[in-house]
Parts: structure tokens; C-alpha cells; sequence
């Protein structure tokens, strides 16, 4: 099949690969000096991003995301042409326009005022086509008479303002930004995440590094989690945002329990636990808002009805819901000398997609002390904006 040059790439990076020297000591820095010198590889290197492939094409939105130092800045900057690469190819069609490091294409002894003309003359806009913009560019950047005052006494939240301010005006061909969103107050935010959606109905092209997966989400049809400098996972914005944060909460999750040392003990213990009826050590997965059953048997030394608590958590240890049997006045049915059973139903799981932990407690029967664990992984499938953990109950109101 072939490409009409509407469809073709506007950026397409392949084998893309930026190392950084390491100099700690001296010597070490005159053996960078002397391989810089003579264009030969470092002997000691930083491999910020290695073996990038990745194509842009027209009125497509992707997004960045990734740990700190995983390499976003490094590869937005390699895409806008501020680093270059030491390895790989990297092709670019149309106006790019980039909102980079705070004020990088501005001059800091030049005025608010003045560096927009610098600006937006860097980007190829006649003077005359700049002035009938002015009022709209000081309009979007709002910040009053601070526009007439060199911008390096300037706070980084008004240089983005600016930054962003001009690029409205340009409106590029594709648009790059580095964490904008999180740079500007809440009203300015509003500002650029309306301007953007409105960019990118209109067809605009826009490449997104934030650490909010809310604005990911929100403004990007595809998304790339760059991690220790590779693309580690890179496609729809939804599954690529979820699998990144169900990486970065298993990461954070503090270490569980074993119930072994509970059961051998001879003190009150979970003996088995299903999820849906299935073993509850390949954990569940469900579409939310499915019904999730916890069912199984505990142990009780002295043939008293145990306690059963059953919690759900967040994989980095955030409780978000749990209650026991004690709470519900519910007594568990004896099955069998020092076995009682336990059968627990969440009827329509509101959780929202994503990935969790299960765990399943025996207390004694006045639920005094928490005598053992086991834990299953719960994953939530679906899509969805909504933020938080759980949905809630909630409808809007015609006025
Ligand atoms: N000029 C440089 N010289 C040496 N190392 C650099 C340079 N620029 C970046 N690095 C290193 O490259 C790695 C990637 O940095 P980069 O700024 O691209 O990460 P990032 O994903 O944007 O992180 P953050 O989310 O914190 O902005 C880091 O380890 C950083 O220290």
C-alpha cells in the first residue's frame, strides 16, 4: 500500500541513540576532551537514550512518560533539534515549535515584549504578522506589566506563559512540550489544555512529556514509556499510562507476608482462598464493574468462629476499601472440626481499571488481633477518564 504524503511521518526517528561523557576525575576529563577532539567514542559513557524508533504522523498526539532521568527530556530535545544525537536517524517535516527547558529561545536581557518579536521571528512570522497577533499573545500570557521588564527577572511559571503564549500565536505544525502543564497556575493550565484539544482538533500534531497521566490521557491518542533510555512500551494512551503505573505502584508496594508461618503456628488462618471460584494464586482478572466473589476455608484452633477480613489495596499499599464478617455480624458456618468457611461478594466491583492488590485476613472472633494474610493480584480492565481509584454513584442534574 502506499503512503500519501499526508500520511507520511512529520517526525520519524529510527536507532536514535544520545550518550553523555562521564568525567569524574580529572584524568577522565582530559580522555573525553581528547576523544571529543578526535571525534572518537567516549571511553566512559552515559547512554541517556539508546535505539529510538518512533514515527509521528500528522494530527497525532503522543505522549511521554517515564520515570525522572528515563530520557523524555533528552529525546524531546534530540526531536527539536537543541541535542544532537550520537547515533540513528531522525526525520522532520513541517514547523516544529518547542516549549523546552524554561526559557530556551529567549534572551534573558531582552523584555517579555521583545523576545516574542525574537520569537516569532525565529519561527518565521513577519513583523507586521507578529504586532496583529500582540494583543492576543500578551492576552494568553497575561502577565500584566512584567511584559515590558527583561525576562531573566522572570519566575518559570511566566516564562512558560510566554513560551506557550508565542506558540499560540505560530501554531506549528507540531507542537512540543516538556512539562508545561505542571509549570503554570491552575486557570493558566485550563488555558493550555483548551488551546491544545482546539490545536489538535484543527489537525495540529503534538508531542506531550508530562508526569501527569491525567493529561496524558486526556490529550494523547498514543502514548511512550521511556524507560533507562529505551521505548519500553509504546501504543494506545490508555494501556500504555495503566501499564506504567501498575509497574510504578508494584515498585513502591511494601513487601506481604506469608501465611505459612500462621498456619503452622496453629493460631486462627486462612486455609484456602478463591477468587471466583478460582485459585486465588493466579489472582483475577475482571472487567469493571464485574461481580468478584472471595470464598474459601480458616482454620480456628479452638473451634470458635473466626473472624474473615477481606481489603482491597493499591499495588503501592494504599487501602481503599476493606470489612470483616465481625463488622457485618456475620458468623461463619462450622464445615468441618476447627474449619469454618467464608463466602464474601462484592456484587459490581466499582474500581476503576487498573491494578490491585487482594487480601484476605483470619482474626480471632472478636477481630481483636490479625493473625495472617494472603494476597492475590486484582486487575481491573475497561476504559476510563475518571480519576481516583473507585467509581462512585453520581449523576449530573439538569438545571
Ligand atoms: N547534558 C548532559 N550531560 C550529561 N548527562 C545528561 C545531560 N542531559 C541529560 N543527562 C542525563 O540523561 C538522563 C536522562 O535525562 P532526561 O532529562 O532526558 O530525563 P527525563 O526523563 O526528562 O527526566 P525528568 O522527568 O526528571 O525530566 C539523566 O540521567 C540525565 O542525568
Amino acid at each position: 500500500m502506499s503512503v500519501s504524503a499526508s500520511d507520511a511521518a512529520l517526525i520519524s526517528l529510527s536507532g536514535i541513540g544520545k550518550s553523555y561523557p562521564i568525567a569524574n576525575s580529572a584524568a577522565g576529563r582530559i580522555r573525553t576532551l581528547y576523544a571529543l577532539l578526535r571525534r572518537r567514542p567516549f571511553a566512559e559513557r552515559y547512554d541517556a537514550l539508546t535505539d529510538i524508533n518512533l514515527e509521528v504522523r500528522p494530527g497525532e498526539s503522543l505522549g511521554l512518560i517515564g520515570v525522572n532521568g528515563a530520557g523524555k527530556s533528552t529525546l524531546l530535545k534530540v526531536i527539536a533539534g537543541v541535542v544532537k544525537p550520537t547515533s540513528g536517524e531522525i526525520k522532520l517535516r513541517g514547523r516544529i515549535s518547542a516549549l523546552l527547558e524554561l526559557g530556551a529561545g529567549f534572551h534573558p536581557e531582552y523584555t517579555g515584549r521583545q523576545n516574542v518579536f525574537l520569537a516569532t521571528a525565529l519561527m518565521g512570522m513577519s513583523e507586521q504578522e507578529t504586532r496583529a497577533q500582540l494583543d492576543g499573545i500578551l492576552a494568553f500570557a497575561d502577565i500584566g506589566e512584567h511584559v515590558d521588564q527583561p525576562i531573566k527577572h522572570y519566575s518559570s511559571g511566566m516564562i512558560v506563559r510566554l513560551g506557550f503564549a508565542v506558540a499560540t500565536a505560530v501554531r506549528p505544525d507540531i507542537l512540543i512540550t516538556d512539562e508545561v502543564l505542571a509549570v503554570g497556575d491552575e486557570s493558566f493550565q485550563r488555558k493550555c489544555i483548551a488551546w491544545m484539544e482546539n490545536y489538535l482538533s484543527s489537525g495540529g500534531t503534538l508531542l506531550l512529556c508530562a508526569h501527569s497521566m491525567f493529561h496524558i490521557q486526556k490529550l494523547c491518542q498514543k502514548a511512550a514509556w521511556i524507560h533507562d533510555g529505551r521505548v519500553r512500551a509504546y501504543g494506545d494512551a490508555h494501556r500504555v499510562t495503566r501499564e506504567y503505573l501498575a509497574w510504578h505502584d508494584a515498585r513502591n508496594a511494601p513487601k506481604v507476608q506469608s501465611h505459612a508461618q500462621a498456619l503452622k503456628s496453629g493460631v486462627y488462618a486462612l486455609l484456602s482462598m478463591l477468587l471466583n471460584d478460582q485459585s486465588g494464586q493466579e489472582g483475577a482478572i475482571l472487567p469493571m464493574g464485574a461481580s468478584l466473589r472471595v470464598s474459601g476455608r480458616v482454620f480456628s484452633p479452638d473451634d470458635r468462629a473466626p473472624t474473615v477480613l477481606v481489603g482491597i489495596v493499591r499495588k503501592d499499599g494504599m487501602p481503599i476499601y476493606g470489612v470483616s464478617s465481625e463488622m457485618d455480624g456475620h458468623v461463619l458456618v462450622r464445615v468441618a472440626p476447627n474449619e469454618f468457611a467464608y463466602d464474601f461478594e462484592i456484587p459490581e466491583l466499582s474500581l476503576l481499571p487498573g491494578e490491585y492488590t487482594l487480601k484476605g485476613h483470619a482474626l480471632d472472633p472478636e477481630a481483636y488481633r490479625l493473625f495472617d494474610e494472603i494476597t492475590a493480584d486484582l486487575t481491573v480492565l475497561g476504559e476510563s477518564r475518571e480519576m481516583g481509584v473507585c467509581r462512585l454513584p453520581h449523576r449530573w442534574n439538569a438545571i
